[in-house]
C-alpha cells in the first residue's frame, strides 16, 4: 500500500541549470554541521552524495546502532530525516537555491536493519512558484538485507524556495555559521 500524492496540472520541469555536473559527480554537504550531510556534526547521518540523470541526486548512509527504534531496526524518523535531506540536495542541484521544506510523507515499506547501507535516489519532479515538487525512493545496497531490486521505503515532498532572511532569523541561536565556501555550498 502506498499514500497518494498528486502532482498539479501547472507544474514546470525546471531545465538543468548551467554547469551542472555530470552523472557522478560528488556533491559537497550544503553545510558542514547540517545533521544530515555534515561532516562536523557527531551525531549525525553524515550522508553523502553524488549528482544523478537528469534533476536527480544518490544519497548515502550506514545505518549507525544509534539510530536504534525497535530491537535491531531504523527509526522511523530518521528515515524520513534521510528522505529530508536527499530531496533537499535534489531541488540544491536542479534549482540553485536555498530551500525549506514545508511536507513530507514518506511509506515504510520494508523494516531496515542496524548496519545496512542505504542507497536514495531523489528528484525534482517539478516546480511552481516557489514550490518545489519533490520524490524519492530507499534501497539497501550493503550490509544486511541488502537487495538493490527491493524499494524499503519512499517519500515525497514539498519544499519552498526561501531567501537569506529566512536562515537570518536563525543566527541568534546557530551552532556555528555557514561563512566560507568550505561550510556551503551549491553542487
Ligand atoms: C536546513 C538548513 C539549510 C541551510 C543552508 C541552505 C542552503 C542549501 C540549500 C539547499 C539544501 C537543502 C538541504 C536541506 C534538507 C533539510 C531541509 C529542512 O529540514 S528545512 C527545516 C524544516 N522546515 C522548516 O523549518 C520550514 C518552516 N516553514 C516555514 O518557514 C514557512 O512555512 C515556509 C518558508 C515553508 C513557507 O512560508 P512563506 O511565508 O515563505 O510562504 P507561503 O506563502 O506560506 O508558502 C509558499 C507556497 O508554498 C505553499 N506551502 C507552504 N507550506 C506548505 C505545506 N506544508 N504544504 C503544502 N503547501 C505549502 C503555500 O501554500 C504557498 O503556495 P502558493 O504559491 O500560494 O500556491
Amino acid at each position: 500500500m502506498s499514500s497518494t500524492w498528486i502532482l498539479p496540472d501547472d507544474l514546470v520541469v525546471p531545465e538543468l541549470p548551467a554547469g551542472h555536473p555530470g552523472v557522478g559527480a560528488p556533491m559537497p554537504e550544503h553545510w558542514s554541521k547540517c545533521f544530515g550531510c555534515g561532516d562536523d556534526q557527531p551525531t549525525g547521518l553524515a550522508m553523502q552524495f553524488t549528482v544523478g540523470e537528469g534533476l536527480a541526486v544518490h544519497g548515502r548512509f550506514e545505518v549507525a546502532k544509534r539510530y536504534q527504534g525497535g530491537p535491531g531496526f531504523i527509526h522511523g524518523g530518521i528515515l524520513m530525516t534521510a528522505f529530508d535531506e536527499a530531496q533537499g540536495m535534489a531541488c540544491n542541484a536542479a534549482l540553485r537555491t536555498a530551500v525549506v521544506t514545508g511536507h513530507l510523507g514518506t511509506d515504510f515499506k520494508r523494516p531496515i536493519p542496524l548496519g545496512a547501507v542505504l542507497e536514495f535516489t531523489a528528484r525534482v519532479d517539478g516546480v511552481v512558484r516557489r514550490k518545489v515538487y519533490t520524490s524519492s525512493e530507499a534501497r539497501i545496497v550493503d550490509g544486511p538485507l541488502a537487495d538493490p531490486d527491493v524499494v524499503v521505503g519512499t517519500s515525497h515532498g514539498l519544499f519552498v524556495v526561501v531567501g537569506h532572511e529566512h536562515f537570518a532569523k536563525g543566527t541568534a541561536f546557530a551552532d556555528g555559521l555557514p561563512g566560507s565556501g568550505r561550510d556551503i555550498s551549491a553542487v
